[in-house]
Order: C-alpha cells, then structure tokens, then sequence
C-alpha cells in the first residue's frame, strides 16, 4: 500500500536522484546501458525533467599489481601501493562507463535530466548499496538483474521505490511507494568512491559545457595533501566547489574505526566523506531538446523530413553540415547574410543563414529572436532547428525546403507555369502560417515584417512554407511598434514604409500584394524601356475594383482557373492592401475570406464597393 511518504515525494517537485546499482565488477555493454535507460525514461514514472540519475557501480573486487583478484575489504587496503591499485581500477571504470553512457546522457538531456556515474569500492555489495541510497536520498533505485538474489534484503532495508531491470533490460517495478517504517540499523562501513558527470559532446566553442567531477569519497581520514592530490588528478577545482565535506562517524566491519596513522596506514578514527549533494550537480543545462522517433513527413514526394533536435549547435557542426561553408553549398544571399545548404550526420538537410550584421546584433536581442522563432512551429512555417553563436558570428540553422520558393515558380521557371489550384492552395498555406504567428502561436503575435514569395518556400508537394524571419518581431504589447523600416519594397504597407509603424496589419498589407502576385503572375514593380510602370498595385486595385477580373489574372493559366476561387481571392487582396489598417482584415478573417465563407463576405462586401455600382 502506498504510504503517505509516497504522496508527499510525489509532489515534491524538487530535482530527486535515481540510483541505477550494477555489480560493477561484471563487464558491461554500451548497448546494455542505452537500452536500460531508454526502459527507465519510456516508463514515464520514474525520470523527470531536473533529475540525475547516477549510475552506481559496485566494485567488490580488483586485480592485485601481482595479478591476481583480491576482495575491496579494507584490510586489503592498508599499503599504499594496495590503495593506489584500487584507486586506479576505480578510476578507470568510471571512465569506462562516462563513456558508454555518452549516447544515454545525450538522450537524457532533451529530457532535462543528467547522467552521473560513481564507483564505489567496497564490500559486501548489498551493505555498499543500502549506504548508497540512503546517502543519495533517492527516490527510485533500479536494481541490475545480477543484484536480484538479494532482492528481499534490499526491499526490507532501502525505504524508496524499486525497480528491477530484466534479461531483455525490461523494468519490473517491484515497489512504486516509499516505505514508512523504521530501517533496521546498517553500520556505516568506509568505502571508496569517486564519481563524474557523464559530459555532453562540445556544443560550442565558448559556452559553458563543464564537466562536473564532484565526489571523492574515502574511507579514513585522508591527508589534505591526499585529498587535494586525488582532486587534482581530476579537476581540483570542481572538486572543490561541488563537494560538500561531512565528518561521520564510522566504522569497519569489526566494530571499529578505521584511522590512518603517520605512515598513512589506515588507524581508527574520524572518517571523512566528500559527498556532492543532489543540487549541486545541477549547474549544466542546455535549451532542452526535443526528439522523436516519429516525425511527420515533410514533402510526401521526396520524403523529406525534419528531426526536431537540438537549439544549439557548435560551429564545428555547422562546418562539418555544410563542407566549411562551401561555395558550392551555396544556396544564396539574401540581405542579411549567405545561406548554405548542409547535412547532419544522421542525414537531416538544413539551411544556414550566417547572418552579416551578426557583429552589430545584441547577442541578447540574437537569442530573444532565436526564443521567438523557436516557438513557432506549424506545418506552414520553416523551421528553425537551432543557433550557433561563434564571437560575433550567429547562425540560424533552418530545416531545408526542397522545391525552391514561390518567388522562382512564379517569376523565374520558363518551363512550367505555376497551375492555377497550386496557386489557390499556396494563398491558404500561407494565410494559415500568418493566421499561426500573429492569433495562434505561444507568444503571438509575431510579426513576420518581410513576407514575401522569395521568402514562401515550397516543398515538391506545392506545400508552402513562410521563412526567413529576419525580421521578425515579438509584439510584446498591445500597442504598435515603431521601428527602423525594413522589408522590401512593393510589399510594404503605407503606414510601415512611411512612420516604421508595424503591426499584424503590416503583414496582412504584405499578403494581400501577394494574392495579386499568384493571380497575375506579375512583379511588385516593372521596368520597362518605356521606364517604370504603375505599381503592381496600381494597375490591380482599378481592376478588381470594376472586377475586370480577366484582365487581372495571369495570361499564361490561359482558361485553367477557377472563376469562384479568382473572385474570392481577389476580392481578398482588395480588403488586405487598403490603405488604412483598420479596413485590413485579420489573418482569421482572409483565410475565411479565401475559403469562401458567406457570413464573412455578407459583413466585409460592404466595403467592397466595385466601381461600376458606385
Ligand atoms: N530553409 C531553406 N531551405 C531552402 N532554401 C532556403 C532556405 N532558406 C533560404 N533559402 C534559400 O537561400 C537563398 C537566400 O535566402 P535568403 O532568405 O537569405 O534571401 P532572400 O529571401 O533572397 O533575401 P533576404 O534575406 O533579403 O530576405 C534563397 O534562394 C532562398 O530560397
């Protein structure tokens, strides 16, 4: 039964550690250790964002420098060479499995949790982990399958959940509650110990990615020279900060208190334990990362999807991604900086953009842009999959879009026309990205500011995908923001290219010049020998106006286009360039309007006034 010490642990939302206990004195496998963590996350009980879980191994036997096997008591320990020998096998075990649990702490990281391993010397086993668990205060301890003949003298003696791992690295949860009752008493014994964050792969040349060595633990009172030797030959400086010093009490399995004499032979005495407290480790976090193993297609034609992985990335990444930013990886430039088409090692396409006003951009205001963006996923908007900072170097890394933008299909492809129905369903998509960013989005509205075709890229499936959120600003108020003018002319509504004043509307400004666009097949502005013709929407306003609706629409779509859709989209792009913001409509309101939605019409006809019935 559940005990109220289990309701009480449970709503604790403080960071708690888990206790993985393996005989550490048994080989193990990478393959082992991933899959057992990867059981402990999936069952979803256990593992929680904040939490460590350290991976304990118990070594109760080391190879003497003779050659042979011999038992971790501390009789056997009472020459120095005896010492350095256990020292030694305990140093490189906790390297060895730092390194096999590389891939898990990497997994465990988009989860918010770290990975710690320690090593424990000692003997017996199960009086090791019961002195273990009741130091870490954890609140699961999972059990390996070769600990479990001890199984009930570990459930009577350990008072939080336990779990045990099975042949096939399965969990079996023994007791999910705490228990409430009084622990039979287990003389403190002295053990070896020594522990290591297991690190993350380099993220970035200048961020912090320390790795945290916290613990030294012994068995007698150490020497500050020996403390400070051992600490060193790891890294004395977080030894020092992460440890936290105790003085107990303890004693040998006899009774009595060891204590190192003047030889540095162990006597009885005080003992000392450095002993990193669960928060301590908490100073390494990164923007957490998403993973999936499930992730939607992208273009249904060429397959093409996108793993939501890490916001950071190192530049070595980048240049690896990219062939060091190859020329021939060249996507192009845009005004704020050259964009490289690259590759990640497990086959994920991107686009960088390596921004050239990096140096004259707040890395605050980088990484404010960076937050943003990043909460603004939706099947109509690239995705922006993470940043790279590099002095004064910022990179946004973008997943690829593999069809080219509408900017090309329209204006640029000689040899096909863009049909009339991929047109139709572009203006949606679109509207639906623009819909997301400024009503639907956490953190909305956010104001695209250069919507544009060159920046609707498009999948093989005529998906479109609003990018290039260069400038792209958080309103943070309900009040219009005045800026600098940026964008791209033909696109930019009057009040934004005349004051600086940006809004949703701005953007609706934008979109409705490019439902003319998709319907003529026309540039924002032409220049002909003749010099340069009215604006784009100059020549379109008069005809929607007097709904010379033939003359609007793109010669080269000759009859194949729908009248019902050209009406509804250019009644559309009527309302959205009206001069005066207020007339604009929202983005909810264009998309009902281009679907056709009658009670929308009935209400914003009204201001739709064709010149002839006037
Ligand atoms: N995520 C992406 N996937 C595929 N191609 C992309 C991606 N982002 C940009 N590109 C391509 O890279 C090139 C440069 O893009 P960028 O957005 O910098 O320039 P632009 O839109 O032409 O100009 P500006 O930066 O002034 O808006 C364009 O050809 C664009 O289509």
């Amino acid at each position: 039964m559940p005990s109220a010490m289990e309701s009480s642990n449970n709503s604790s939302l403080m960071p708690s550690r888990i206790l993985i206990v393996y005989d550490a004195t048994r080989d193990r496998s990478n393959r082992e250790f991933m899959r057992t963590i990867h059981n402990i996350r999936m069952q979803g009980a256990i593992v929680h964002s904040g939490d460590t879980i350290t991976v304990l191994g118990v070594l109760h036997r080391v190879l003497h420098p003779m050659g042979y096997q011999m038992g971790v008591a501390p009789e056997n320990f009472l020459g120095a060479t005896h010492r350095r020998a256990m020292e030694e096998e305990v140093s490189k075990k906790v390297d060895l499995y730092v390194g096999m649990l590389q891939y898990s702490a990497e997994e465990c990281e988009g989860d918010g949790v770290d990975i710690e391993v320690k090593i424990t010397a000692g003997t017996p086993i199960r009086k090791v982990v019961v002195q273990e668990v009741a130091t870490a205060n954890a609140t699961w301890v999972i059990l390996d399958r070769h600990l479990r003949k001890e199984l009930r003298f570990y459930l009577k003696n350990i008072h939080c959940k336990v779990a045990l791992i099975l042949d096939n690295f399965s969990l079996q949860i023994l007791r999910p509650y705490y228990i409430d009752k009084e622990m039979e008493y287990i003389e403190d014994k002295q053990f070896y110990s020594l522990s290591k964050t297991v690190p993350l792969p380099p993220v970035s040349d200048n961020e912090n990615n320390e790795q945290s060595v916290s613990i030294v633990s012994y068995h007698g009172s150490m020497t500050s020279l020996e403390i400070s030797d051992l600490a060193t030959s790891i890294s004395l400086s977080s030894f020092k900060s992460n440890a936290n010093e105790y003085s107990l009490s303890s004693q040998d399995e006899s009774g009595s208190n060891p204590k190192q004499d003047e030889s540095g032979n162990f006597a009885k005495g005080e003992i000392k334990y450095y002993v990193s407290p669960p928060m301590m480790l908490k100073h390494r976090r990164k923007p957490s990362r998403q993973r999936s193993s499930d992730v939607p297609v992208l273009c249904i034609a060429c397959g093409l999807k996108t793993q939501v992985d890490s916001m950071r990335y190192s530049y070595s990444e980048l240049q690896l991604a990219t062939n060091d930013f190859s020329s021939d990886n060249l996507l192009g430039e845009g005004g704020f900086g050259h964009v490289y088409k690259g590759k990640f090692k497990d086959g994920q396409l991107i686009a960088a953009k390596v921004r050239k006003e990096a140096s004259t951009q707040g890395f605050t205001e980088f990484h404010s842009e960076v937050f943003v963006l990043s909460v603004a996923r939706h099947k109509n908007i690239v995705m922006l999959l993470g940043y790279c900072c590099k002095e004064n170097l910022n990179i946004l890394v973008y997943e690829y879009i593999c069809n080219k933008s509408l900017e090309w299909h329209l204006f640029d492809n000689t040899e096909h026309v863009l049909e009339w129905h991929r047109r139709h369903a572009i203006a949606i998509g679109t509207a639906k990205g623009l819909r997301f960013l400024h009503e639907e989005c956490r953190g909305s509205p956010i104001i695209h500011r250069d919507t544009r075709p060159s920046n609707i890229l498009l999948t093989h499936d005529f998906v479109p995908m609003l990018g290039d959120f260069g400038l792209a600003k958080w309103k943070t108020d309900e009040n219009e923001i005045q800026t600098r003018i940026l964008g791209t002319l033909g696109y930019l509504a009057p009040e934004y290219a005349e004051n600086g004043i940006v809004s949703v509307r701005t953007d609706v400004y934008s979109f409705g010049i490019i439902l003319i666009q998709l319907i003529s097949g026309r540039k924002v502005i032409t220049c002909t020998r003749e010099g340069q013709q009215p604006s784009l929407r100059q020549w379109a306003l008069p005809l929607i106006e007097t709904l010379a609706l033939h003359e609007l629409v793109d010669p080269r779509l000759g009859e194949s286009y729908s009248t019902h859709e050209l009406y509804h989209m250019a009644r559309t792009a009527y309302l959205c360039v009206q001069t005066n913001p207020e007339m604009r409509p929202s983005m909810a309101e264009v998309l009902r309007l281009l679907e056709g939605e009658n009670d929308h019409f009935h209400q914003l006809t009204e201001q739709f006034i064709p010149h002839y019935s006037k």
